[in-house]
Order: structure tokens, then C-alpha cells, then sequence
């Protein structure tokens, strides 16, 4: 044995004695020479090959576990966005034409080449981010291949599963360093798949991997412009977000970034998804298997250093249990490791650069500022770098800056709760909403807190569980939008009968001139029906007819200018009366399906026996012939029957996702609904927007027709013999302009509806980003609203309901 070899031994030796850790450093040679063949910097990949930046402007991606350079990058200019969104637009109708099964082959094809380069991509991500290796192999690289596979799949599947879609053209994506192959994969799978091109902005801290993954895929065969990246910091991902030629933004990122996109795109008519960031609850009750909850606190808050939007970063610990369970977790932090991020035997690399450490050391001392207690590992921090170790702060109060403010590092804060109603209360305490993790042995229990939680996934006995087939995405201010499975399918479709409307002026000329011509023909309902001209409609509130707070009205007119009657003219304070009567309402989301079908078919029994006198209305004030007139009252006699039909229909799915257990697709409300009609076809339309959103369970202010509001008014008597609770539908008349606006800007409104003019559009989307509400408008393009396929159904059963998962680990 030479004394090398005897060397090796003892200290090998040496570790077992001490049980002392060794590192086991994973090879980065082919990364660094894939870095040498880039020596002279990245260009942007566009059109199927990496370009020189058109200004010449470049900057460093570094290594965070050392500071040193890794490369040069390009900073992508509006001139390069330009050519990037061109290369897109033009591949759109190729990609489009190679049909479902040409794309399952290409994305099958990128899935495969993932798993072919797994260990080079696992490196470049380690070194390009200053993650455990062990992460990126293990878990991001597996869950990118997956990714692909699982949309190959729905690529394959689209032209019978999403017959009524169509792509919505060239998308643009923007994703945060955290996980930028895995954040990548989530976006370009499902818009690939779908038909759509894309130009991807990937995070100027961590480029390499989606460069990389270009590189990779040009040679795997994908066509060029499918997949182009341009690089740059937040200047370029305005660039794309301002460009005209994208017809869809789709985000993750910080909730500030995401309010700024909000705001640049609204009014544009391009979709918006946004995954933001979060502050998750951990909830561990007094029956749970304590040392399972202490590892899954380690997953959940040390994993990737705790940059991890949906990191459980806010332990909640039943009282009698809090003692025993910190001490069992400040015993386990002793073992954990920080390191080089290549070391296969560690358990945390660095923060991603010296700013965010900076930002959570800044943090941690407010915490202790504001009173918290602060543990530490004690384990020794590698020199250089971003490194912080695991850390704990105890005695947090629950309005304390640590326990409200996105860390976004590895820094876990612990609160206590006595009752289940109080661990809701505290979990929910929160304007995020993106993920909870509920620890109990006894399952009523845990199953009982899971659907109280504001959040769009729940791991119970559990955390950090990912499926490219279960929906992932936030409630409240986590943003809108799936990523995953069928629903993140849609946010990369639109229903082609959407895709067809024209601007609504356009629709009316040609609807006036059909109306003229029916009307001439045919004998209007004698205005004998109608209420007499001195009636003042009010307002409905909290299911009471009510005066508008400024006691003033206006005049409506029929279609032939006569003065037909006066509605109030509500105010901000009649929306906030309304939304307070809808908040109080909150039973109705818990109503049984059941009963939600029930009273739409009730309301829809007492609309048929009124049937007359709304054709009358209807014909007076629209100038509409008697036939049309009582054809729009039969299709929304019909439309609440379909809405009643879908009220115990429109439900969830299990998933079998790769575990032991399964995750419960559930849909719930989205709460306070605010709803703006438009003028044509009055009642069909105010039925078609409302009823979708109560048969979900929601409850909803609506600002009816501006021109014939005297429609939704004379409902208030169908509403008042229908059995219907209080609050649950509650009418505003007045200035769509401006009650659109409190509507938008109230904090109490979950989600806004908004169908009308385009300025109304715009405004809705603009000052809705206060709580970042989730909006459905139509851009001042009509809709035809007795076409089924435009005006009823799923687009809207969607859009009144949020995913959430449940993820339900089982056996031993
Ligand atoms: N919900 C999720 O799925 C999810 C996932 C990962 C990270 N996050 C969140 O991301 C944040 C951390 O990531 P980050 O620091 O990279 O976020 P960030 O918002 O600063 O940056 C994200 C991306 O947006 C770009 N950007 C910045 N300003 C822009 C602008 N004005 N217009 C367009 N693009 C712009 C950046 O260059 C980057 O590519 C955390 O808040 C975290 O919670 C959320
Ligand atoms: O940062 S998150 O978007 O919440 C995220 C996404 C995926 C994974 C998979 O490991 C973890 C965290």
C-alpha cells in the first residue's frame, strides 16, 4: 500500500471515528468548458442562434458561492426585444401547423435532451445560482424533464381536449433567479405545447441555464424562433413587456415587479399571469408525528436557502407542543451544513448575491430590533460568497416586521396558536396567499383547516411537493393564474369565439340597423307593463331596496327618447355599503352546491313568470322588436338554468401525481366579485355575468347597464321572491366610470369583472393592482351574448373560481 493510499485510509478512517462530514465535490469540467466555448460572452438567442446584442452592452453573471466571474452577458436592449418578438411572430403559424402530435415530438424530444444533459445543466444551475447540487439534480433537472413530458402530452391531446381554443400567439415570460431552469420549464412547456412561440427574459443574476437550454434545444431540433431568449435586467424585461407585438405576459417574480406589469399592461388587451411571492404557513398541531414536522421545517424554510416563494417561513406551533418541538428543531439545525454549492454533502449553498444577503441580514436585525430571540447554526460559513446560516427567530409577534415581510432567505419565524380556528386566523393573517402545510395525525382534522386556508396549495403532513400536472399558483397578493396541469393549459389559450369578436362600436352599428329593421316590423309590449315615470329605482343592498347615499337620481330614457323613469345614482360609499353586505355574506361561499343550483333554478322559475313585462321593458328601452325582446328573456331563462345545471358540475379533480398519495384539485369562490354590464342585450348579459359567479359561491356588487339599468332594477323583485340570502347579490346604479374605479381600488373586492366601454377596461386592470385583483374585462370588444360558445360556460365558471391543491401524502 503506497502512503498516499495509507493516508486516504486514516482519514477516511478519521470520519468514521468522529462521524465528521467530508466533502464530495461534483465535477465541473464539462460545465467550465461549455463556459470556455463562450468565452468571448453570450450573445441573445433568437431565431435558432445566439446573436450579438444590438447596443454591445454586456455585463458579468457570477458565481455567489465565490463572487467570481462565470461570463459576459448580453443586456438586451428594446431593439433586441424587437428582434426577438419578430423571430416568435413568425414562427407562430409553422409551430401552430405542425399540429398537436408534431409538437408532442418536439417537446418529448426537449424532455429527452434534458435527461441526456441532466449533469451538465444540474452544474451550470449550482454554479450559476449557489444551490445544492444536490437540489438541481435531484429535484429541479427531474421535475424540467418532467415538465416537458407531461406537456408533450397535452400537445398531443389538444385538438380534442381544447377543440374550442386557440393559442393566444407570441408570449412573453420573465422569471426570478430562484429556480431558473425549473421557473423556465414551468413557463415555455405549456406555451410550447399549446401552439404558442415564446421570447423568454430569464433573471440577469442567473442566465446561464436558460442559455444553455436554448443551445441545447436548437440542437435537439426545435425550429428557430419557437424558443427565443433575450437577456438583460428589469429595463429589458420592460422592453418585452411593453412590446405591442406580445400577446401575453406571463410573470414571476417579486409581488412589486408583478404590480408594476400589472399596471404597463392594462388596457392593452394582452393576458397576464403572475406568480408572486409569498409568506406560508407551517402548522404543526399538538397530534402530529413531531419528528416528521421537524424534517419538513428543514425542507420547508432551508430548501434552496429559503429562496423559495412559497417557503414555509412562518412556523405556527399548537401551544402545547411549541417548547418541546423548538427545542427538537434547534437540536436538528446543529447538523445542518452550509457549503460550496458542488459539494454533494451539504444542505445549503449561498444566497443568490451580496445584495440579498444583505437584505436578510438587514431583516434578521429588525427581528431582534422588534423584540424576537434569534438561533443560529453554529456550523462554521464557507469564506467569500453569500452565505448566512439557517436561523430561527423566536417570541415573534404576529405583526412584526419578520413575521409579515417576505425574508425570502433562510430565516424561519414561530408563532403559537391554542385552537384550529386560531391557527387559521394566524395563517391567514397574511396578504399573500401561495402555499400551507398543515401537520396533524388526525385527518378531519387536518382536512377540516385545508379548505379555510387562503392559500392555492396545501401539503398536509408535508411540504414543497411539485407535479408538472398539479396546478401551482397564488390566491390574493401571490398573483393569478396556474402553472401545471389543465388549468395552466388555459392561460396559454383563449376561446376562439373571443378570438373573433369585433370592437363593440362596430357590433352595435351593425345590431342597431338589425333592430330598426325587426322593430318596424313588429308591435312593441304596450308601455302600459311599465312602472309610472315618477318611480325612483333605487339601489339593492344587503337584499333591502335602498336609497343612494347621496339621495340623488337620474333620468333613464327609452329607445325613442322618452323619459321612461329614474335610478339612483350610487356613490363610493353605496360600492361600500354594497361590499360590506356581500363580505358579510360569506356563507353563501360554503352554501352546498345544491343549493346554489336551487336558487338559480328559482330565480329562473320567477324571471319565466315575469316573462312579459321584461320583454316590454326590454323592447321600450332598447328599441329592439317584440321578438328579440322575448328571445333575450328566454336565453337568460335558459342561461340560469345552465348556470343551476353547472352549479354541482363545475367541481374539482384528484390527481395521482408521482407519490404515495394524491392532491385534491379543489375550486372555491373567489369572494367579493365587483361587476360592470355592458348596455347591449341588458338582462342577458347582466344574467350571463352574474350568474356564473353565484353558482361558484361568490358574492358580487354589480354595477348594472349605465344606458337601461331600469332592466336590472325591475329584477330586484325577482331577487326579493327567490329565496336568495342576503347580500349574496347586491346592485349599484349610476356612472360606470367612476363606481368602476371604487370597485378597483377596494381592498374588500377579491376579483373584478368588467364588460363596456375600453376605457373601462384599461381602468378596471390599471388601479386594480392595489390588492392585485384578478380581472376578466373585454377590452371594448363585444360579445355576442346568446351565442353560447361566447357567453356562457367554462371561460366564466373559470374565472368565478380559484384552484386549490391539496396534496394528501398516505401510507407509513
Ligand atoms: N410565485 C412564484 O411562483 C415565485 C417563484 C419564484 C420567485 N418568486 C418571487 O420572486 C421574488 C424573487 O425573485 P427576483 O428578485 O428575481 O424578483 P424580481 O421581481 O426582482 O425579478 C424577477 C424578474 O423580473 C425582471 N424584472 C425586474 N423589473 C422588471 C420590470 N420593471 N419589468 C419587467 N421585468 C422586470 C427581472 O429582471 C427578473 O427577470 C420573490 O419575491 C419571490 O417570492 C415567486
Ligand atoms: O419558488 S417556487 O416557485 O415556490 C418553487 C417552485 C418549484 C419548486 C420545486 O422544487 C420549488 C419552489
Amino acid at each position: 500500500m503506497s502512503s498516499s493510499q495509507n493516508n486516504s485510509h486514516s482519514s477516511v478512517a478519521r470520519y468514521f471515528d468522529t462521524m465528521d462530514y467530508g466533502p464530495a465535490p461534483e465535477s465541473d469540467t464539462d460545465a467550465r468548458q461549455w463556459l470556455a466555448r463562450h468565452a468571448e460572452g453570450f450573445g441573445h438567442f433568437i431565431d435558432g442562434r445566439f446573436t450579438d446584442a444590438s447596443a454591445g452592452a454586456r455585463f458579468d453573471t457570477a458565481e455567489p458561492a465565490t463572487g467570481q466571474r462565470l461570463a459576459g452577458i448580453a443586456q438586451g436592449s428594446a431593439q433586441d426585444v424587437d428582434a426577438a418578438v419578430a423571430a416568435a411572430r413568425a414562427a407562430q403559424p409553422g409551430w401552430l401547423a405542425l399540429g398537436g402530435h408534431g409538437r408532442a415530438r418536439h417537446l418529448y424530444a426537449l424532455a429527452r435532451m434534458v435527461q441526456r444533459h441532466a449533469r451538465l445543466l444540474a452544474v451550470v444551475e449550482a454554479l450559476d445560482n449557489g444551490k445544492p447540487i444536490r437540489e438541481t439534480r435531484d429535484l429541479d433537472v427531474p421535475l424540467v424533464a418532467r415538465h416537458f413530458y407531461h406537456h408533450a402530452g397535452w400537445a398531443q391531446l389538444q385538438e380534442r381536449e381544447f377543440a374550442d381554443q386557440v393559442p393566444l400567439g407570441v408570449v412573453g415570460q420573465i422569471i426570478p433567479w430562484n429556480f431558473p431552469l425549473l421557473m423556465l420549464a414551468w413557463k415555455i412547456a405549456p406555451a410550447l405545447a399549446l401552439g404558442n412561440t415564446v421570447v423568454l427574459k430569464p433573471a440577469e443574476l442567473t442566465p446561464l441555464s436558460a442559455l444553455l437550454f436554448a443551445e441545447l434545444a436548437a440542437e435537439a431540433g426545435l425550429p428557430p424562433g419557437v424558443l427565443n431568449v433575450v437577456t438583460g435586467d428589469g429595463a429589458t424585461g420592460a422592453a418585452l413587456v411593453a412590446h405591442e407585438g406580445v400577446d401575453k405576459i406571463a410573470f414571476t417574480g417579486s409581488t412589486d415587479v408583478g404590480r408594476l406589469i400589472r399596471e404597463a399592461t392594462a388596457g392593452s388587451g394582452k393576458s397576464l399571469t403572475l406568480e408572486l411571492g409569498g409568506k406560508s404557513p407551517f402548522i404543526v398541531f399538538d397530534d402530529a408525528d413531531i419528528d416528521a414536522a421537524v424534517e419538513g421545517v428543514v425542507d420547508a424554510i432551508w430548501f434552496n436557502q429559503g429562496q423559495v416563494c412559497c417557503a414555509g417561513s412562518r412556523l405556527l406551533l399548537q401551544e402545547g407542543i411549541a417548547a418541546d418541538f423548538i427545542e427538537r428543531l434547534k437540536r436538528r439545525m446543529q447538523s445542518l451544513r452550509v457549503g460550496s454549492p458542488l459539494d454533494k454533502a451539504i444542505d445549503m449553498g449561498s444566497l443568490i448575491d451580496p445584495t440579498q444577503l444583505e437584505r436578510v441580514r438587514t431583516l434578521v436585525a429588525t427581528g431582534v430590533r422588534e423584540g424576537a430571540s434569534c438561533y443560529q447554526s453554529p456550523g462554521a460559513l464557507p469564506p467569500g460568497g453569500s452565505f448566512f446560516p439557517p436561523t430561527l427567530l423566536t417570541n415573534v409577534h404576529p405583526a412584526s416586521t419578520v413575521a409579515t415581510e417576505e425574508i425570502f432567505g433562510p430565516v424561519l419565524v414561530t408563532m403559537t396558536f391554542r385552537t384550529p380556528d386560531e391557527a387559521v386566523a394566524l395563517a391567514n393573517n397574511t396578504r399573500y396567499g401561495l402555499a400551507a402545510s398543515v401537520w396533524s395525525e388526525t385527518i378531519g382534522l387536518a382536512l377540516g383547516v385545508a379548505p379555510q386556508l387562503q392559500a392555492g396549495v396545501v401539503w398536509v403532513n408535508a411540504t414543497n411537493l411539485f407535479d408538472a400536472g398539479v396546478g401551482f399558483g397564488g390566491y390574493r397578493e401571490s398573483g393569478y393564474g396556474r402553472e401545471g396541469g389543465r388549468e395552466g393549459c388555459y392561460e396559454y389559450l383563449k376561446p376562439r369565439a373571443w378570438a373573433e369578436r369585433k370592437p363593440r362600436a362596430a357590433a352595435i352599428a351593425a345590431n342597431a340597423a338589425n333592430a330598426a329593421n325587426e322593430a318596424s316590423k313588429t308591435q312593441a309590449k304596450p308601455s302600459s307593463v311599465l312602472p309610472p315615470i315618477d318611480r325612483t329605482a333605487k339601489l339593492f343592498v344587503g337584499g333591502k331596496q335602498v336609497r343612494p347615499d347621496g339621495e340623488l337620481s337620474h333620468p333613464v330614457f327609452a329607445a325613442n327618447g322618452q323619459r321612461v323613469g329614474e335610478v339612483g345614482t350610487g356613490n363610493r360609499k353605496d360600492i361600500r355599503n354594497a361590499v360590506a353586505a356581500a363580505r358579510s355574506a360569506a356563507g353563501w361561499s360554503s352554501a352546498t352546491p345544491h343549493r346554489r343550483a336551487q336558487a338559480l333554478y328559482y330565480l329562473a322559475e320567477n324571471l319565466a313568470a315575469r316573462a312579459d313585462e321584461f320583454a316590454g321593458r326590454i323592447a321600450s328601452l332598447t328599441g329592439v322588436g317584440a321578438p328579440a325582446a322575448e328571445a333575450e328573456v328566454d336565453a337568460s331563462v335558459s342561461r340560469l338554468f345552465a348556470y343551476g345545471a353547472w352549479a354541482d358540475k363545475y367541481e374539482g379533480t384528484v390527481h395521482v401525481p408521482p407519490l404515495r398519495g394524491v392532491a385534491l384539485a379543489t375550486v372555491e369562490a373567489m369572494g367579493v366579485v365587483g361587476v360592470v354590464c355592458p348596455d347591449e342585450a341588458p338582462l342577458l348579459s347582466f344574467v350571463s355575468l352574474f350568474a356564473p359567479l353565484m353558482a361558484m359561491g361568490n358574492r358580487t356588487v354589480i354595477v348594472p347597464s349605465e344606458k337601461h339599468p331600469l332592466v336590472a332594477t325591475d329584477f330586484y323583485q325577482v331577487l326579493e321572491t327567490s329565496d336568495l340570502p342576503a347580500g349574496v347579490i347586491n346592485l349599484v346604479t349610476g356612472p360606470a366610470a367612476g363606481l368602476v374605479q371604487t370597485l378597483a381600488e377596494h381592498d374588500d373586492v377579491d376579483a373584478l369583472w368588467v364588460f363596456g366601454a375600453k376605457a373601462l377596461s384599461r381602468n378596471a386592470e390599471r388601479l386594480s393592482v392595489g390588492n392585485l385583483k384578478r380581472t376578466l374585462v373585454d377590452h371594448g370588444l363585444a360579445t355576442d351574448w346568446h351565442d353560447a360558445a361566447s357567453a356562457e360556460g367554462a371561460l366564466f365558471l373559470r374565472h368565478a373560481t380559484q384552484v386549490k391543491n391539496i396534496w394528501i401524502p398516505y401510507g407509513e
